[in-house]
């Protein structure tokens, strides 16, 4: 699943991608490799722990990537960005700012950081262009993590007007994949779903509890197009302002529980938790501009659900 064009980067160049074990950085990793990139610096967190600001000053010292692809944050869903609200701004704001900051001192040619759709207004106007930042409230259940993103972004804007670091950001909506969050309470609601759907279907359960009112709306999009376009704007965007990364299509989360249930097989019955946050109504984002840098994506939701459940069976389930 390739953008337009080969990538005009050097596959010989030193590429850090911070957080290559988790959803995001490990699909970036299959995508760098398949590409015929050689030279890739990988730390796990216990080899290196990006809020501690000494440490990854002497990581990037010693070692002078090229290329840095910041795929690292403190990441959950709903009930985890409501419940620790302290470590999705702290954890955030500490590793952003240490890797963009070091990125930049030791002469990094490109970095991209990855913000997310929730940086957005909670009632900005559908569908969500880039330029609706900052213009009203935040969606009260991660305005913690929202806040460390904003943040984020006007660093590399800042780092860009100061300093001419060509440090750039993206915006994806909703991920889902192999290598996702599968905790019950902590992840996104479509890996939290697929695991209850398929633990539910080998015990035999008859019904399936699901949060909230089931009329929220999610766009979601397959991490291997967000690698894709990772890459691709790596190589190609050079822009102060950041770039909304979608897939256009948005399902409610009643449809969503439809689909992942039909995938998984389960034959039983939904029960709604109203007494779960619904969160932000409605959140799509108009991805025209990297549309207009030739960029699309590829993966269909419902094909995207397929792969993540046999990747889930093969390498998650007991
Ligand atoms: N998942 C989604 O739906 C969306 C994700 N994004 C963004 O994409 C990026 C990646 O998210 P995603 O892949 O889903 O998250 P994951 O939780 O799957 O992966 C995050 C990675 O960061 C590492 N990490 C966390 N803290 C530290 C630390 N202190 N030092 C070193 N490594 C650390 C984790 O390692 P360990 O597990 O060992 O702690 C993990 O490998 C984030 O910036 C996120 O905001 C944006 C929109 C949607
Ligand atoms: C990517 C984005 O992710 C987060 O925002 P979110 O989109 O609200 O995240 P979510 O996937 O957790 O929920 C989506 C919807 O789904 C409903 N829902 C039903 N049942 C389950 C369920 O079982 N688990 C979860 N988590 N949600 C459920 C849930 O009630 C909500 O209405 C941000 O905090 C932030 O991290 C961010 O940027």
């Amino acid at each position: 699943m390739e953008g337009p064009g080969s990538p005009t980067l050097d596959k010989s160049g030193k590429i850090f991608v911070a957080g290559h074990r988790g959803l995001v950085g490990s699909a970036v990793v299959r995508k760098l490799q398949h590409l015929g990139f050689t030279n890739l610096i990988l730390k796990t967190h216990s080899d290196l722990d990006l809020t501690r600001q000494n440490d990854v000053e002497s990581f990037f010292s010693a070692t002078k990537p090229q290329y840095v692809i910041l795929a690292a944050a403190k990441v959950g869903g709903i009930h985890a960005n409501n419940t620790y609200p302290a470590d999705f701004i702290a954890i955030n704001l500490q590793i952003q700012t240490n890797v963009i900051d070091s990125a930049y001192k030791n002469g990094v040619e490109k970095l991209i950081f990855l913000g997310s759709s929730c940086i957005y207004p909670k009632f900005a106007p559908q569908p969500i262009l880039e330029n609706a930042l900052l213009t009203a409230p935040l969606e009260p259940t991660n305005e913690w993590y929202a806040i460390a993103k904003i943040a984020g972004i006007k660093m590399c804007q800042a780092y860009r007007i100061q300093f001419k670091f060509d440090a750039i950001s993206a915006m994806p909506t909703n991920l889902y994949g192999p290598n996702d969050n599968f905790h019950p309470e902590n992840s996104h609601v479509l890996p939290a779903l697929m695991r209850r759907f398929h633990e539910a279907k080998v015990r035999g359960d008859k019904e399936v509890v699901v949060w909230g009112s089931g009329s929220p709306l999610r766009e979601f999009l397959h991490v291997d197009d967000l690698a894709d376009a990772v890459v691709f704007l790596l190589d190609k965007y050079s822009g102060l302002e950041h770039v909304n990364v979608g897939s256009g299509k948005e399902v409610t989360i009643k449809e969503l529980a439809e689909l992942v249930k039909e995938v998984v097989g389960f034959k039983g019955d939904l029960v709604w938790d109203s007494s779960k946050p619904d969160g932000t109504p409605r959140k799509l984002m108009d991805s025209s501009k990297l549309a207009q840098l030739g960029w699309t994506p590829k993966v269909s939701l419902h094909d995207g659900l397929v792969d993540t459940y046999k990747w889930y069976l093969e390498n998650v389930k007991q």
